[in-house]
């Protein structure tokens, strides 16, 4: 795309929100630049380094998967066939001039009633974000709102840097720093993500999630305890500090402390811009004010913050300096100082009626949608309409935007509120192409005459819709929220228009065209698949690293320790496993190790045993791991993306923190198990059975993380979890020798990681041991336990060796869950 820059963008309307009503410090005066024409924000004194972000022409665009396709063009066809009806039957509105009938409309603004225009289902694509401006600077709060599904998130992703690497979307448009465009790496440092849900260890105190954090992103170690007590401060938590997090079975701290303990965790790389999805949700009245209060306080310090919303009370919309408005289908709607919003639709005859909550009335106003909205049959398409349809038209040149006004005031007038806030739209991208327009952003009034039929609409008498019936109640619903006249009275509006573009002068000036040659992706939609060439564009690079490697590793096993020890509920029930599994186990089969009459039973039943004494250490650890893990997954992704730690260093520190908790247990089973069963009296003996069970414990723990890393739903892994230790222990030799299993598997006995284990501790016992006459045979003599190893038909290495053997599989299945992480790793769409 050529790239046009944001940060020449004038604004709508000037507005100061020095003093608020509050008293609260807001900001100081601002220097005569693009962004003081709001009036807002202005930089203050911070301990960040300042930063405008701005973004020009953002799209984003959902390639349908087939069967969509399919169904939307079979939408599209229906509507097309109807539209012709309609029109046959002379049904169109007469201001249709054209323009309806399921048309392609102009602009791609158009979104049917099932959320595509005729379009976009005929092209299979939906538009999620269509050309959205603007920019925000340090000392800022903007907050992102519109009706649900609007692509609020979206596009907070898209500013973030943070949509996440797919073939399934092309995304266009240009985001810049400081006027500059961004590098990836770079960027990352310089914001923090605040995601919608909190991802945080419940068993971790507030201290120590943030110490942890700066641990892992503070340049210097000497800073963690300073930028700690700093960040507690800020966001108002010093008193929960000690607490526990807790979670929704465990009380912790309450919902907004929490809320601000994930904002703060995000801030301890002090980055000059933060965004935060949806960071009141979930929370009640009192928390979310807090939270908003605490944004303002963090732009107040320096930062820009950039916020979606849904429906903010008035106390928190008090709070935003700016307000970007998506419609739905990702159109804006108002883009400029929060404070003027309610001034600007007013002056589009869309007042906000006494004693209601801003917020809620201009979500209202863009939530509602008439029966059949543009791009359905016999409405009227912006540019279309006979009202607009004689204005002049010069391409190119500053009437664009005095065109745009005009529309805007024919649209109030046709009472059309699609129309309404599309053109008003125009007018904005008008004004914000014009390079010039920065002096002159003034509205004037242009006085426009309501036709009886507006009027009627207006008043949502019941009588007139634009759809031609259906949907009535919306319509009426608008109607006596804006409280106008009585149907069939004309009524004269003073309608605000663009007057901005009669001052408005020289090159830049007009609407922007889309752009030849421009890096506007290429969408191709073939048969069998769908490819986006601006989505390979993606950032597959670990984003860079604060602190060394040696730093990440020691703070994260310190973190992995800490937590290893606070997990009591798992920790008991291990110790019960422990316990109760070896204490069954021993008393069950008491002293059956000891014996040397060399039965059969008896050399069967010691090799049964240690099989199941195996398989017991494996699944605990297997499904141990493999469950608990996807949790931890969340926050390895939202560390990795933020740059905290490489995932070397991640897993490593994990194998050693759980190792020492396995070897804890897994001794405590050894002990009980060993002397119980009586097994070879000797302590090199017992040191090599617990070294076996302890290895099996790290094979389990690699083979529930490998899979828990592969597969992201904890369900498929439940699912996915007795196969993987099954499938080894079929072919271990616990169940059968290799000679009685088909010939085309035997080699599954080779690599099979139950079957050196299984060897290690046969072998471990049987070795060196004489029975007094043959097991298998009424002949006298004296047989090994070399010999009776035949029952199994083991491997021939020696128990070291199939230890080792464990082991290597174990850290060759680390490698894996290291390869797969990192190829799983947060991988962002940097295209625009
Ligand atoms: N990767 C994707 N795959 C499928 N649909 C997507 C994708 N990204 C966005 N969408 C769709 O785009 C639309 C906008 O989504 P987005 O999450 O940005 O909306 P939102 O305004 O934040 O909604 P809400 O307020 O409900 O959270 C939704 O209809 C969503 O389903």
């Amino acid at each position: 795309m050529a790239e046009s820059d944001a940060s020449s963008i004038p604004l709508s309307s000037p507005s100061s929100k020095l003093d608020s009503p509050d008293g609260r410090a807001r900001h100081a005066p601002s220097p005569p630049d693009a962004l003081s024409s709001f009036g807002v924000g202005a930089p203050r004194a911070s301990s960040v380094a300042g930063v405008t972000l701005s973004w020009s022409d953002l799209t984003y665009t959902l390639l349908l998967p087939a069967a969509e396709r399919r169904a939307a063009a079979r939408a599209a066809a229906a509507r097309d066939a109807a539209a012709g009806t309609a029109a046959e039957a002379g049904d169109s509105p007469p201001a249709s001039g054209g323009g309806g009938g399921g048309g392609e409309p102009p602009d791609g603004g158009a979104v049917g009633v099932d959320g595509l225009d005729a379009a976009e289902a005929r092209a299979g694509v939906r538009h999620v974000l269509r050309g959205v401006s603007g920019r925000v600077g340090s000392g800022q709060v903007l907050a992102i709102m519109g009706p649900s599904g609007c692509g609020k998130t979206t596009l907070l992703n898209l500013l973030a840097g943070r949509v996440a690497k797919a073939r399934t979307h092309v995304a266009g448009g240009v985001v810049r720093v400081d006027g500059g465009r961004r590098e990836p790496g770079a960027f990352r440092r310089l914001a923090a993500y605040v995601a919608q849900d909190d991802v945080l260890f419940s068993e971790l105190t507030v201290r120590e999630h943030i110490a942890f954090a700066a641990g892992l992103r503070v340049a210097s170690g000497a800073d963690v305890a300073p930028t700690t007590a700093a960040l507690l401060a800020e966001l108002r938590l010093t008193h929960v500090a000690d607490s526990r997090v807790g979670s929704p079975l465990v009380r912790g701290v309450s919902g907004g402390e929490r809320k601000r303990t994930a904002i703060a965790v995000e801030l301890v790389a002090a980055p000059p811009l933060v965004f935060l999805d949806e960071p009141t949700s979930a929370l009640d009245a009192a928390n979310a004010l807090v939270v908003a209060d605490r944004l303002a306080a963090l732009a107040a310090g320096g930062r820009a913050v950039v916020t979606t919303i849904h429906q903010p009370r008035s106390d928190i919309f008090d709070r935003f300096d700016l307000l970007l408005l998506l419609a739905r289908g990702g159109s804006v709607a108002y883009w400029g100082p929060a404070a003027d919003v309610v001034t600007y639709f007013a002056g589009l005859s869309l007042p906000c009626p006494e004693r209601v909550n801003p917020a809620d009335f201009i979500i209202d106003l863009v939530s509602v949608r008439p029966p059949g909205a543009v791009g359905a049959p016999g409405l009227p398409s912006l540019g279309s309409s006979a009202a607009t349809a004689a204005l002049p038209r010069r391409a190119g040149t500053a009437d664009a935007a005095a065109l745009a006004a005009a529309e805007v005031a024919a649209a109030a007038a046709a009472a059309d509120l699609t129309l309404i806030l599309k053109a008003a739209r125009v007018q904005q991208l008008a004004l914000a192409a014009n390079p010039d327009g920065a002096a002159s952003p003034t509205m004037a009034t242009t006085e426009v005459t309501m036709s009886p039929t507006a009027a009627a609409l207006a008043d949502g008498d019941g009588v007139l819709s634009p759809g031609g019936g259906a949907g009535l109640g919306a319509w009426a619903a608008m109607g006596r929220l804006l409280g106008r006249p009585a149907a069939g009275s004309a009524v004269k509006r003073r309608v605000r228009t663009g007057a901005a573009a009669a001052t408005t002068t020289g090159a830049g000036g007009g609407v922007p065209a889309p752009r030849a040659g421009s890096s506007s992706p290429t969408v191709t939609l073939s048969r069998h698949r769908v490819r986006s060439e601006a989505s390979d564009d993606v950032s597959a690079e670990e984003p860079d690293i604060l602190v060394p490697w040696g730093r990440q590793f020691g703070t994260l096993l310190r973190r992995s320790a800490l937590l290893n020890v606070r997990e009591r509920t798992f920790n008991r029930s291990r110790l019960v496993q422990a316990l109760f599994v070896s204490s069954f186990v021993g008393i069950t089969f008491y002293m059956a190790g000891a014996s040397r009459t060399g039965s059969l039973d008896d050399v069967v039943i010691v090799g049964n045993v240690l099989g199941m004494v195996i398989v017991s250490q494996l699944m605990t650890a297997t499904t141990g791991l493999s469950l608990s893990f996807p949790a931890e997954r969340a926050m390895v992704l939202r560390e990795r993306a933020n740059g905290s730690y490489g995932v070397s260093a991640y897993i490593l520190s994990k194998t050693l923190a759980e190792s020492a908790r396995n070897a804890v247990f897994s001794l405590l089973y050894s002990i009980i198990v060993y002397f119980l069963l009586g097994l070879k009296p000797s302590v090199v003996n017992f040191g090599l059975f617990a070294a076996t069970l302890l290895a099996t414990s790290l094979m389990g723990e690699s083979v529930g993380l490998v899979t828990a890393t592969a597969v992201s739903s904890v369900k498929a892994v439940a699912v996915l979890m007795p196969m993987v230790v099954c499938l080894p222990l079929l072919y271990s030799g616990i169940l059968l020798p290799p000679s009685d299993t088909p010939v085309f598997f035997r080699w599954a006995f080779k690599v099979s990681y139950v079957s050196y284990a299984f060897a290690a501790v046969l072998k471990n016992q049987f070795n060196g041991l004489l029975f007094e006459r043959p097991p298998f045979s009424f002949s006298a003599g004296v047989m090994t336990g070399e010999q009776a190893l035949g029952v199994w038909q083991v491997n021939t290495l020696s128990v070291g060796a199939c230890v080792g053997v464990v082991c290597a599989q174990a850290l060759a299945l680390r490698l894996v869950a290291y390869a797969v992480l990192r190829q799983r790793g947060p991988r962002f769409d940097v295209s625009v």
